[in-house]
């Protein structure tokens, strides 16, 4: 919602054909031509880097807790067994793949990985832990109920000293060369929408909280962890995750490329 509210509010909204669905699904629209513009999964943007340009704003990042990104543990993390079962969100792509690089490559564990869909009770029916993400994992992290929680933005800033940048803007290659102005258009409404919202925040947080199952205070902390922007501490953070994420997956049937040199490649047009 402070990606987008201030849309309505400027009339841009009236201009753009907006699509509303879960992270996975817009990833797989833009990816399949279906959407010109709109965020993508950061690890869903590095396999499809040679299609898209990254566009600076807005952005799903954070330096530090992010509350909304969490693996849940029955036991402590140091109590889990050395080879757990984790159960991965099904509409997760980059939570759950650094979910599982801090479960091998920092907690030293061997797991095995089943696909959940994104409910507590649903993923940790037979797992010893589960990775969430967007809604469920805040609720976890409010009302826990006896599990244990651990926030995986800040465990990746614990690791590497950076920013973890969830998902990005970006504007399909063919798109951006046939309508460079519209693209420019697209990103200033979107970029003065995110402003507008800051701004407006308390009302943002009383919109939102009337729809989603959360208080105005635990909604209003939320947003203030978001970052929706790519400053040059997010282009480390995604430069970094990218090259362990290339290194991790690399026998895995879909890898994750690494970056190309010089990446990621942003639409020329437009100011950082
Ligand atoms: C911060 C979040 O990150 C999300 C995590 C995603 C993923 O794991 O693939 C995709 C989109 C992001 O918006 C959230 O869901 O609250």
């Amino acid at each position: 919602m402070p990606i987008y509210w201030g849309l309505a509010r400027t009339g841009a909204l009236l201009e753009v054909d907006l699509h509303r669905a879960a992270p996975d699904e817009l990833s797989r629209l833009l990816v399949a031509g279906d959407l010109d513009i709109g965020p993508i999964t950061l690890v869903e943007y590095l396999r499809h880097a040679e299609d898209l340009l990254l566009i600076p704003d807005p952005a799903v990042a954070a330096d530090g807790p992010v509350l909304s990104v969490n693996l849940v543990t029955k036991s402590p993390l140091d109590d889990l067994p050395a080879s757990p079962r984790v159960a991965l969100a099904s509409h997760s792509r980059t939570g759950v793949l650094l979910g599982r690089m801090l479960l091998e490559d920092r907690y030293g564990r061997t797991p095995t990985y089943t696909v959940t869909a994104p409910d507590l009770d649903a993923a940790l029916a037979d797992a010893d832990a589960a990775v969430l993400i967007g809604d469920e994992a805040l609720r976890v992290h409010h009302e826990p109920r006896g599990n244990h929680v651990l926030d995986l933005a800040a465990e990746w800033r614990d690791w590497t000293g950076l920013p973890m940048v969830f998902a990005v803007w970006a504007v399909r290659r063919d798109y951006a060369e046939a309508h460079p102005g519209l693209v420019k258009d697209v990103h200033l409404a979107f970029r003065e929408s995110v402003r507008r919202s800051r701004d407006e925040i308390d009302e943002v947080v009383a919109a939102a909280a009337r729809w989603e199952p959360f208080a105005p205070d635990a909604l209003a902390e939320y947003f203030d962890r978001l970052q929706f922007g790519l400053g040059d501490r997010h282009l480390d953070g995604l430069r970094e995750f990218a090259s362990r994420a290339s290194r991790y997956t690399g026998r895995d049937p879909e890898p994750v490329p690494a970056l190309p040199e010089g990446g990621p490649e942003f639409f020329a047009a437009l100011e950082r």
